[in-house]
Formats: structure tokens, C-alpha cells, sequence
């Protein structure tokens, strides 16, 4: 008898999965799931308003939930789309469900974050996930409490009701009960929060903290980024099992009609050439078509050089204007700029790079090596993992910043946003951005065009400053040559004043300095002598 144990198999579902590894999607411990829960939530919230053109009014509330237990309730609200009744039980109670598997930039992707939230609630304290919501077209409000069977990986409603609509309301309220600790997630949390309105000026964010402090962040723009649009695949991403997919779950008569129908950059003509090359004839029923042809085909497209590149409408970059002005809200910098990288490719996936510089002002001063990084990724702030994040490697390995004038410490705050249909993510806590080299080549190229640009400023401003530096020189000996002249041609109708006014014009023109400028040195000087 040979001495091994007995293996024992069984299937999990994906609830199960990931109630087992939590820690993976970011619920490592209490201060941990409370931060995620935030951030999951406001998310959401986001997503539900910017990305679908409405302004942004986020309320968050994190109150605690038990006199004895470290429990939190986290509430948040928005003025968002809604959600239709029929969906909020899969959207909240089944993991992998979402409405963001397509082809368009939005802060969730994975179908997982809420739901990690409520298997996390349910885990600690046992208390169900509460959902209000209403669209904008409805007459009514809809009520929902919610639990996971995680056996089953499906949602178990234990209450649901709706009432009449009393007012014009429409977005989502969803509150969860998990054991939490606020002692050591409030700075997260609180810099998290900052940090998503840096990049969201055009939105009101409201947080109210179990110390009863009240922080509110006030729209101070109308201007939004334009909404990512849904796009087809483009050919250059497209592998088999996606191709079988396609011609599965569609109802094309012939091949030539799935290229055509499906992807984006694919017209008649385009799709007879692969079809040709592949050697397919146009008019086959794709579903008789054996693997080995749509492996050809998969090759020839893979190869095929004279697609466009894919579409960038759908992603949405926050935008020069947006940056900026969320910078200066924060900020208030004596010097502000930005750039929009134009949109690049990786893999098949559309993405595009931001930068923005905020020095000076009320900037406060940053480490002894690098600046004050403020990392971003579909407009998620990335608060952990910094080591191990691209953006971060490029700053401090790719950047000569002695060559933009910057010499550390410094009071320069470095925003940098990675958007894409597809982030490459190193995990699905989104706090890290995977090293790609065309990602990464964009990100050098945008933080050197910021950093030009703060470069021009401050090599202005120090010219400025030597400048006024010689005037000053200059200035102190215009009363004493005036004195000087005076005793010698006093009588000779020589006016001191009229000498002055010369002299200081001729310096004005020369520098540029404004001559009460310089009349201010010269009061100066005689106060002073
Ligand atoms: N506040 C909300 N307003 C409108 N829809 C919402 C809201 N919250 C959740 N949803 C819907 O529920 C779905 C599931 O949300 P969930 O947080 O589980 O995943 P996700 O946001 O799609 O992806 P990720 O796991 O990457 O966050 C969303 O795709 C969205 O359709």
C-alpha cells in the first residue's frame, strides 16, 4: 500500500473564490475593507455620473454601526443613472456581473468590487447590502436588501419594495455594514477622497467621518471629460477564442458580414482582402468554418498593416482644462500647466497619457528624491503598492529633473493618468500599473513635456529676477549722480527731478520694469541714505 493521501476535488464559484482570497481583490483586514468599501462605492458613484455626462453630486457617509464592535455602516449616494429593478440583485449579489465588460473606459472593469464589499459585510458583521435607486424616467424609488449565496454565486433578496417618486430624483443610494477600523484607515481613506476630487473638480464630494468632521469639496468647473463611447475590437486584439465568440453569439449569414459587423476599421473592402489572403471564401457560413481557417484568419489580421489605429473614442482623458483646474483647487500654485498625450497603443488596447505640475503657492515640499506623485489610472487615484508601479519607476529612473531646474526637495506635486479600455493592471485591487514598454514610453514623454514647460517658467522667472536684481544696482546710484550733477551745474537751470525722470525711462525701456517700479528702489534708497 503506497502511503499518499486521498485528493480530494470539487468545484468553487467565484463567490466562494474570491470569499476565500480576499485579500487579492484588497479586504486584507479591517482597515483595509474599509478603504476598499469607500472606494468601491465612490467608484461606482463616479462611474454612474461622469462617464454617462451628468455633474457629479457624491455623498459619503461612514458612521459607526455598533457601541461595542468596530463596525462601520458606509453610505454613499449619487445623482447617477440608476439602476433598473430587474438588474440591482445580479449587479450586487453576483459576483462577476457588470455592465462594464465592454469596450469603454470606465473606473470598474472587473464586475467584483461591490460584491467583494458585501461578501466582506456578510463575513463580519452578517449585514445585508441596502440599495435605493431610481432612473431619471421612472415614477418610482426602488428599495432592495441583499445577501450572497456564495454557494451559488447568487444574489438572495430578503427585502424589496418601491415607492412613488415625491420629487425629481434619480441616481443610487447603497449602504453596507462591515466590521472595519477607522483608527487606521481614516488617512487612507481621507487621501483617498482628496485625491479622487483633485481629479474631479467639476464634482461636489461631501464626506461625513465617524470624528463628525465634514469635508466638502465644491464643483468649481462645469466642464467635464467627454464620456468614453462603447467601440468594437479592434482586429489587432482579437485571438480565436474571441473570433469563436463573435460568430457564436451573433447571427451573420457569412464571414465577410462577422468582419464587417464586428470590428472596428473593418469595411468591405478591408474584409475581402483578409478573406482573400486567408484564403476564405467570403460567403461561408462562419459557423462551418473548421478552427484552422479562423486561425489563418486570426494570423492574417494579426499581420495585416493598414488597419487605422484603434478608435480613441473610448477613452476619455480628464483633459488639460480639468487637470489644471483641479490642481489649483488643491493646490493653489504659484505655477500650474498640463498635457493630453495623443492617444497611443498597446496590444490592441487605445490608451492615452496625462501629466500635470503643480509648483510653489501652497504646494508643500515633497521627499529628498522625487516629487509629490500623484498617480492615477481611469481616473482611480493609486494609493498602495507605489514601489511597484511604472509611473513611479519612470519618475525616478527616466527623469533628468536637474535638466527642467528642479532640485529636490522641492514644492512640486507630479500628476500623472494612465487611461485605457484596458489598464494593464497588476491586480485586480487596482493600486499598480504594470510595466509596458509602450506605456511607459508615453508616460516619459508626457512628464518631460510638463516638465518643459516648468522649466520655461522658472527660467523666465529667474531672468526676471536677475534683471530686477541690476535694476535695483542700477537705481541706488541715480540719486547720487542727480546730487552729484546738481552741485555742479546748480544755477545753470539743471533740474534734478527732470534728470531722475530721464534716467528711470531709459532703465524701463531697456528692462522692461515698470518705472514706479524703480521708483519704488530709488524711495528706497533716499529713505535709506
Ligand atoms: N451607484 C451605481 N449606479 C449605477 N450602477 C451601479 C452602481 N453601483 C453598481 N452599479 C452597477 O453594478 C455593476 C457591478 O458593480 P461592481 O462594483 O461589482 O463591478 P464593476 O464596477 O462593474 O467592476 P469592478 O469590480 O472593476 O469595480 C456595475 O457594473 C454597474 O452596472
Amino acid at each position: 500500500m503506497s502511503g499518499e493521501t486521498v485528493e480530494k476535488y470539487k468545484a468553487i464559484s467565484p463567490a466562494e473564490f474570491f470569499y476565500k482570497y480576499k485579500e487579492i481583490a484588497g479586504f486584507a483586514n479591517p482597515a483595509r475593507a474599509l478603504y476598499q468599501t469607500v472606494r468601491e462605492l465612490v467608484e461606482n458613484a463616479l462611474d454612474a455620473t461622469d462617464s454617462h455626462g451628468i455633474l457629479p453630486d457624491i455623498k459619503v457617509v461612514i458612521q459607526r454601526a455598533d457601541p461595542v464592535q468596530e463596525f462601520y455602516r458606509v453610505t454613499v449616494e449619487d445623482n447617477g443613472i440608476g439602476i433598473p429593478p430587474d438588474i440591482v440583485p445580479n449587479a450586487f449579489g453576483r459576483v462577476l456581473f457588470s455592465s462594464k465588460y465592454v469596450l469603454r473606459q470606465t473606473r470598474g472593469m472587473y464586475g467584483l468590487g461591490v460584491k467583494m464589499a458585501v461578501l466582506y459585510g456578510q463575513m463580519t458583521t452578517g449585514r445585508p447590502i441596502e440599495v435605493i435607486t431610481s432612473k431619471r424616467e421612472y415614477r418610482r424609488i426602488y428599495f432592495f436588501k441583499i445577501r450572497i449565496d456564495i454557494n451559488k454565486n447568487e444574489p438572495v433578496v430578503l427585502e424589496r419594495g418601491s415607492w412613488r417618486k415625491q420629487r425629481d430624483w434619480h441616481g443610487t443610494i447603497v449602504s453596507l455594514t462591515i466590521e472595519g477600523d477607522w483608527g487606521k484607515a481614516k488617512a487612507r481613506i481621507k487621501e483617498y477622497i482628496n485625491r479622487t476630487a483633485t481629479v474631479t473638480p467639476y464634482a461636489n464630494i461631501v464626506m461625513y467621518t465617524p470624528d463628525n468632521e465634514v469635508t466638502l469639496y465644491k464643483r468649481v468647473i462645469e466642464t467635464m471629460p467627454r464620456p468614453p463611447k462603447e467601440v468594437k475590437p479592434h482586429p489587432y486584439g482579437v485571438d480565436l477564442e474571441m473570433l469563436k465568440m463573435i460568430i457564436e453569439s451573433g447571427k451573420e449569414p457569412t464571414i465577410l458580414e462577422v468582419l464587417v459587423e464586428n470590428f472596428q476599421s473593418v469595411g468591405e473592402v478591408t474584409a475581402k482582402d483578409l478573406l482573400s489572403k486567408a484564403g476564405i471564401d467570403p460567403s461561408s457560413n462562419p459557423r462551418n468554418l473548421k478552427e484552422d481557417d479562423l486561425l489563418r484568419l486570426i494570423n492574417t489580421m494579426k499581420s495585416y498593416n493598414q488597419f487605422k489605429p484603434p478608435s480613441s473614442s473610448a477613452i476619455s482623458p480628464l483633459g488639460v482644462e480639468v487637470i489644471k483646474a483641479g490642481l489649483t483647487r488643491m493646490f493653489e500654485p504659484e505655477f500650474v500647466d498640463a498635457v493630453t498625450r495623443k492617444p497611443s497603443t498597446y496590444e490592441g488596447h487605445p490608451f492615452i497619457v496625462e501629466a500635470g505640475i503643480a509648483y510653489g503657492g501652497k504646494v508643500p515640499l515633497s521627499e529628498a528624491d522625487k516629487p509629490i506623485l500623484l498617480r492615477y489610472a481611469n481616473k482611480i487615484p493609486l494609493l498602495y503598492d507605489e514601489g511597484s508601479d511604472v509611473i513611479t519607476s519612470v519618475v525616478k529612473e527616466d527623469i533628468a529633473w536637474d535638466n527642467y531646474m528642479v532640485a529636490f526637495p522641492a514644492q512640486l506635486v507630479l500628476l500623472v493618468h494612465v487611461c485605457s479600455t484596458k489598464v494593464p493592471f497588476k491586480g485586480v485591487g487596482k493600486e499598480s500599473i504594470a510595466d509596458v514598454p509602450e506605456v511607459r514610453r508615453e508616460i516619459k514623454l508626457a512628464i518631460s513635456e510638463v516638465a518643459r514647460r516648468l522649466r520655461g517658467y522658472l527660467t523666465a522667472k529667474q531672468k526676471e529676477l536677475e534683471t530686477q536684481r541690476k535694476v535695483v544696482h542700477l537705481a541706488k546710484y541715480i540719486p547720487e549722480i542727480a546730487r552729484s550733477l546738481e552741485v555742479i551745474f546748480s544755477g545753470d537751470g539743471f533740474d534734478k527731478g527732470t534728470l531722475v525722470k530721464k534716467l528711470v525711462g531709459i532703465i524701463s525701456a531697456k528692462t522692461g520694469i515698470p518705472e514706479n517700479k524703480i521708483n519704488e528702489v530709488i524711495r528706497g534708497v533716499e529713505i535709506g541714505a
